[in-house]
């Protein structure tokens, strides 16, 4: 980040409270309250429709709140004195003129908002692009046109960056890159906001994870806290020929067994320490011992059910 930026974003940090949005019938946004810390990647998680767009949108001013209040650094996004050079967004994929190259797209942005031309091949380095900056916009690849995408939300040098759905449609070395760059960005100290319903990308990516559904808070927390949070725990797949004398010496220290495919056993209550310990025991012969840890995904269904309405 450049030194001398315009304070008006204030420490970056992201604070929505009660906000709702209210679409004749359907209340697409519900009471939220929720907040986003600098410093830190924080992915907003849901279902289709449980209304991420219209939160990021309401947070941008481009969607009026029925209530409640979004702030950014204290402040509404209208409110900010000079808001693309604090807060950079991308909403949806990027589009540009076809005919138009990277670099000049970027630049028609300069222009517009004011910025130095220079910002331009800087944000196109930035993002990995400088290579296909004289390239046609309708010659880049779906993940170059992400990368043109952050490199035109970069381009204010911005201490907020919003993005929806930015992994969209991009193989796993895209995905791989938006990773390291997007970490890369918190680490300077920035707010990172990212919406997915790719939650195993998410739980790769973020350090905290907002989680919505019908336009309400679902979860908040850390990524740790969060898959700590999960009913079950962690349970080890096991296998074995012997599984009477298994599942008796495992009731004997107070883990509980139940069938799991292919005829594993699921072992809760005992970690894999534990029951290689207690097999040995037995003298119980084991052929698997794993830890099957939850992931977010299992996390995210478990908190979500019946909430992923079709709206
Ligand atoms: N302008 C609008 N008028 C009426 N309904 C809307 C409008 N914009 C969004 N909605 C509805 O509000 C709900 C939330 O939509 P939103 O796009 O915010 O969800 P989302 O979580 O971003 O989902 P997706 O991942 O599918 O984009 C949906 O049911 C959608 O149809």
């Amino acid at each position: 980040m450049s030194d001398g930026r315009s304070p008006t974003a204030g420490d970056g940090r992201i604070v929505v409270a009660g906000l709702t949005k209210q679409y004749k019938n359907l209340r697409a946004v519900d009471n939220l309250s929720f907040t986003v810390e600098p410093g830190r990647v924080t992915g907003f998680l849901g279902p289709n429709g449980a209304g991420k767009t219209t939160t990021l949108r309401m947070l941008l001013n481009l969607v009026t709140p029925s209530g409640g209040t979004a702030t950014i650094g204290g402040r509404r996004y209208a409110d900010l004195s000079d808001p693309l050079r604090q807060v950079g967004a991308i909403l949806e994929a990027s589009s540009a003129h076809k005919g138009r190259t990277g670099i000049n797209h970027l630049r028609v942005i300069c222009a517009a908002a004011g910025l130095p031309r220079r910002r331009a091949d800087e944000a196109l380095e930035l993002v990995g692009l400088a290579p296909a900056a004289k390239r046609k916009f309708k010659g880049y690849s779906l993940g170059m046109k992400q990368r043109l995408g952050i490199a035109a939300a970069m381009l204010g040098d911005p201490r907020v960056l919003i993005l929806d759905e930015p992994a969209n449609g991009l193989d796993p070395e895209g995905i791989r890159w938006m990773r390291g760059f997007l970490k890369n960005l918190a680490a300077e100290g920035r707010t990172v906001l990212v919406s997915s319903h790719l939650l195993s990308e998410m739980q790769l990516l973020a350090d905290d994870v907002v989680i919505i559904a019908a336009g309400k808070l679902v979860r908040q927390g850390t990524v740790t806290e969060v898959l700590g949070s999960m009913q079950h725990g962690a349970q080890v797949r096991v296998r074995t020929p012997q599984v009477e004398e298994l599942t008796t010496a495992l009731t004997a220290i107070n883990a509980t067994v139940t069938p799991g495919a292919e005829g594993a056993l699921l072992v809760a209550g005992a970690d894999a320490p534990a029951i290689g310990k207690a097999a040995l025991a037995a003298r119980v012969e084991l052929h698997e011992l794993t830890t099957e840890r939850p992931d977010l995904e299992g996390v995210f269904l478990e908190l979500t059910a019946g909430k992923a309405e079709i709206r």
